[in-house]
């Protein structure tokens, strides 16, 4: 398994990551376990801005709150300077609790309810990114009625199709999100945003994708979005005061991804957009992006404790961890491949190939097909890599499992930022209507009987 950030292999021969023994991590916090490397967190978030301040473009960097959306990590983010995108009123909140500056949240969605817009209208957030006809009138209903001045982007899809899975692409005209250029909406909605009082118009939003391993598509963007641009200043008379590119940079979970440096991604953009906005206004619009999976993507790690294992002769080995497909749905969802290690015996050498299979009620729920390990034994700790983006964000409760706690690791420290869930949890939102409360004292009693029984 690749070691990211700093995780390392300690004396004891176990993985340790933020200077933290993981085998201490399981004794204190159990398994399955989401571990984040704090200080991986914090230089990503600084390669971005860093970056680009090198292009001397004036920009912000917002931290797209879906890859992994917990208070910490929101207070985190503030504190490293950037924005952030949240996609719902529950991102939203999220991000008030933890104190999240209003004002450098911008909100994205396909279908914002209009419970949705008057929360973020009460927070006075910084920027609305509007995806379709009905969103902009029903946000220019509310505004007016408030008297209230809100920003806007109108979201667009460029026609760029992204090298990726095709749940990850966005950018292509046949999407669900957005005002499409080709087909003129886009120009249709422009004109009616540039109309409508209470909104301001501060440009337009393109996102192509997600985990993507080359420039040219976010260039590609760039180009479609100034050609745009020029069209509306010249048909219009109206020019963009922001562009926002999106994200969807990718990152290593195996070898053969082949993510490319961070600050190698926004110069592309940086330089797109200095030649396809060159002499169109008097000055360059500021740029926005909104990487989610490079921010946390590679610093988060996966622990689980090594149950049954069945092996099959000259088949297959199954080695089922206590977890699955609940903390980790990507590889169901996009057959997403992932690196393991055993974490407990780190410096024993591979000796066969084995599957690690989740916990849940499906033959679907595998963790990772083919994997060279030491010959793994029952009460191992195994670490899987790369979880940090769109694990604990997608995780669920399917067959009433509760979720891990997530841990941020720096020097030999290890905080709890999300507790791990409990049986009451589970059972929280529950109502059993009162009639089938009826026999409730009778299984009670049968229950007690049962367990004195058995005791
Ligand atoms: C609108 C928008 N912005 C930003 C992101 C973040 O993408 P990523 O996590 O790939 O950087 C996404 C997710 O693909 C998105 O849909
Ligand atoms: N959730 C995704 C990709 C979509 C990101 C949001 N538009 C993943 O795990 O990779």
């Amino acid at each position: 398994m690749y070691l990211h950030g700093s995780s390392k292999i300690n004396s004891n021969g176990h993985l340790e990551i933020g200077g933290c023994d993981t085998m201490l991590l399981k004794e204190r916090f159990g398994t399955p376990l989401y571990i984040v490397d704090e200080q991986l967190v914090r230089r990503r978030c600084r390669e971005f801005i860093e970056a680009f301040h090198e292009t001397g473009l004036k920009f912000q960097v917002a931290y797209a709150s879906k890859a992994f959306c917990v208070m910490a990590m929101c207070a985190l983010a503030a504190e490293e300077g950037m924005s952030l995108d949240v996609v719902s009123s529950g991102e939203l909140f999220t991000a008030l609790q933890a104190g999240f500056p209003a004002e450098r949240i911008h909100f994205h969605g396909n279908n914002k309810t209009p419970e949705e817009i008057e929360m973020a209208l009460d927070a006075q957030i910084g920027c609305f990114v509007v995806d379709s006809e009905m969103e902009l009138h029903l946000l220019q209903a509310l505004a007016y009625e408030r008297k209230q001045q809100v920003n806007i982007l109108l979201r667009v899809t460029p026609g760029v199709e992204a090298h990726t899975h095709e749940y990850m692409a966005t950018g292509q005209e046949d999407s669900k999100f957005g005002f499409d250029i080709a087909n003129g909406t886009a120009r249709q909605a422009i004109e009616q945003a540039i109309r409508l009082d209470h909104l301001n118009l501060l440009g337009v939003h393109s996102h192509i994708g997600s985990q993507i391993f080359e420039v040219n598509g976010f260039q590609m963007a760039a180009e479609r979005v100034a050609a745009f641009s020029r069209e509306i200043k010249e048909q219009l008379h109206f020019s963009f005061k922001v562009i926002n590119l999106g994200g969807g940079f990718g990152i290593r979970y195996t070898e053969e991804d082949t993510p490319l440096k961070i600050s190698t991604y926004v110069q592309a953009i940086g330089d797109a957009v200095k030649t396809y906005f060159s002499g169109l206004y008097d000055e360059l619009p500021e740029i926005w992006i909104e990487p989610g999976r490079s921010i946390v993507g590679d610093a988060g790690t996966t622990l689980y404790t090594v149950g049954s294992i069945k092996d099959i002769p000259q088949v297959r080995k199954y080695v089922s961890v206590d977890g699955g497909m609940t903390d980790n749905p990507r590889p169901a969802l996009y057959q997403a491949k992932y690196e393991a290690m055993l974490a407990n015996r780190a410096l024993d050498a591979s000796e066969e190939t084995v599957s690690i299979a989740g916990k849940c009620c499906e033959s679907g729920d595998m963790l990772i097909w083919d994997v060279e390990l030491p010959r793994p034994n029952t009460g191992d700790l195994l670490a899987v890599a790369s979880t940090g983006a769109y694990n604990y964000s997608m995780a669920s409760n399917y067959n009433r499992i509760c979720r891990p706690a997530v841990v941020f690791v720096n020097n030999g420290e290890a905080e709890l930022v999300v507790r791990r869930e409990t049986y009451m949890d589970i059972v929280r939102n529950d109502v059993v209507p009162q009639r089938l409360l009826r026999d409730q004292a009778d299984s009670a009693v049968h229950l007690n009987a049962k367990i004195t029984v058995s005791s």
